[in-house]
């Protein structure tokens, strides 16, 4: 069992902010976060008594010039590399970032090429791990990676350059056991990590944005990024193999029509936006319940994955098999508190999550486990019956061919899945 971990950041105020000379009412010590209702009199000191919240960590970044100021390293010190140690555990892994629209997103999740975000850090990360372990430890590594937007709840492919457009967008699905995934989404193989870079570059330049009243860049879709990492070695002559799916997601902001200053496609798209962070919340609350206070809930309730793209592709993420950090990125300024004040606590709802990861192995590798498992069980029966000489010479012979069989078939898997590793 693992808890969802929670970190909030707050940016800068921006220039709209401060045009509008906008007070700072966001102060953070140690991991809390407390915010000030700003006085309807703007020129009067901040006297309320604020509100305080605790998460895992609260990071302040409001004041660049400050050495305290909490940097995109540290940020991936904390939270990536938490990802890249339960990828190579086995443990699938997510973070995602939530909050209002221009709170600081993708500059944390994506950043800028001379001020990297997350995702290029773990990417970065987990290639210099992979040809650290690749010169220690007998291992192969595979790693896929695919990057799709949800835009107006469809699903588009961000690998495939944006010269046929798929309207209907691709198609959801679920597998029994692996769960929902999209249908013909690309998955591209990755070497190294200049092709990585690309691949992120690729995806970058189709995501869907536009320019709103809060941001210039405003992101109009939600894009997650997916890392699907796996790892095969022996472990005393038995093959293992691992695979962890790494989701990174930049959620597109909440807004409100007014202050976005949104209309036609921009109103649409804000309202598709805000309908499935809605929709996430209302997930994240149920979910939040089934724990009350620490205590697993026995009472049944329903959590309304389905109702939209992004909570159904995340189901594994959110109350699932997966290690996941939200990031809520909010505003310093008084002309957001309560988009801010929303946030903080949609974010402090999220740390009732309690999800269950679990290493995830190859079905295939497990099978020859279990038959070598039952070869030596098979094995210790034949020597019992050789040493007792009552025993019926045919069921001697039966467990016999058994054994042979069992013991030609652990042969023939591990020589398949020897070669398709050797293939990679
Ligand atoms: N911590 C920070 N330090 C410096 N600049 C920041 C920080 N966070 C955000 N910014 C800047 O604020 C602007 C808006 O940020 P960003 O685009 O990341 O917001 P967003 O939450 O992704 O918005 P949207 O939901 O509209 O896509 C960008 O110019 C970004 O560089």
């Amino acid at each position: 069992m693992a808890s969802l971990k929670v970190a909030v950041r707050v940016r800068p105020l921006n220039k709209r902010e401060k045009q509008l000379s906008s007070k700072v009412i966001v102060h953070m010590k140690g991991n809390s976060t407390s915010i000030y209702k700003p006085s309807p009199n703007r020129g009067d000191e901040l006297k309320e008594k604020g509100k305080t919240f605790i998460y895992d960590f609260s990071y302040d970044s409001s004041n660049r010039g400050r050495p305290t100021c909490v940097s995109q390293e540290k940020i991936f010190h904390d939270l990536g590399s938490d990802v890249l140690k339960a990828a190579f555990e086995g443990f699938n892994a997510c973070v995602f970032a939530y909050g209002q629209t221009g709170s600081g997103k993708s500059y944390t999740m994506m950043g800028h090429a001379d001020d990297k975000g997350l995702i290029p850090q773990i990417c970065e990360g987990l290639f210099s791990e992979i040809s650290h372990r690749a010169k220690v430890d007998a291992v192969s590594f595979r790693t896929e990676v695919s990057y799709l937007e949800i835009y107006n709840e469809r699903v588009q492919d961000l690998l495939i350059k944006k010269t046929i457009p798929t309207y209907g967008g691709l198609r959801v699905r679920e597998h029994p056991r692996d769960g929902p995934y999209v249908e013909h989404l690309s998955k591209c193989l990755v070497q190294n990590p200049n092709e990585m870079e690309d691949l992120i570059n690729l995806g970058n330049a189709n995501r869907t944005t536009a320019s709103t009243g809060m941001n210039d860049a405003s992101s109009r879709s939600h894009g997650i990024f997916t890392i699907r990492f796996t790892q095969a070695w022996f472990d005393e002559e038995v093959p293992r193999e691992t695979l962890s799916k790494i989701h990174l997601v930049d959620l597109a902001g909440s807004e409100r029509a007014d202050s976005a200053r949104t209309t036609g496609t921009r109103l649409k798209e804000g309202a598709n936006i805000n309908k499935s962070l809605v929709i996430l919340g209302s997930v994240i609350s149920a979910l939040a319940e089934l724990n009350v206070g620490g205590q697993s809930t026995k009472k049944k309730i329903f959590i309304p994955y389905r109702d939209s793209v992004l909570t159904w592709l995340l189901k594994d993420s959110l109350g699932g098999n997966s290690v996941t950090t939200m990031i809520a990125t909010i505003s310093p300024a008084d002309v957001n508190y309560l988009e801010t004040l929303s946030t903080l606590r949609y974010a402090s709802r999220a740390k009732n999550i309690v999800n269950s990861p679990t290493v995830n192995e190859d079905e295939n590798v497990k099978v020859i486990r279990e038959l070598r498992a039952e070869v030596s069980r098979l094995r210790g029966l034949l020597e019992e019956a050789n040493q007792v000489c009552h025993v019926e010479p045919c069921s001697s012979v039966k467990v016999e061919e058994e054994l042979l069989q069992n013991e030609a078939r652990v042969l023939q898997l591990t020589k398949e899945w020897t070669s398709k590793w050797g293939e990679t």
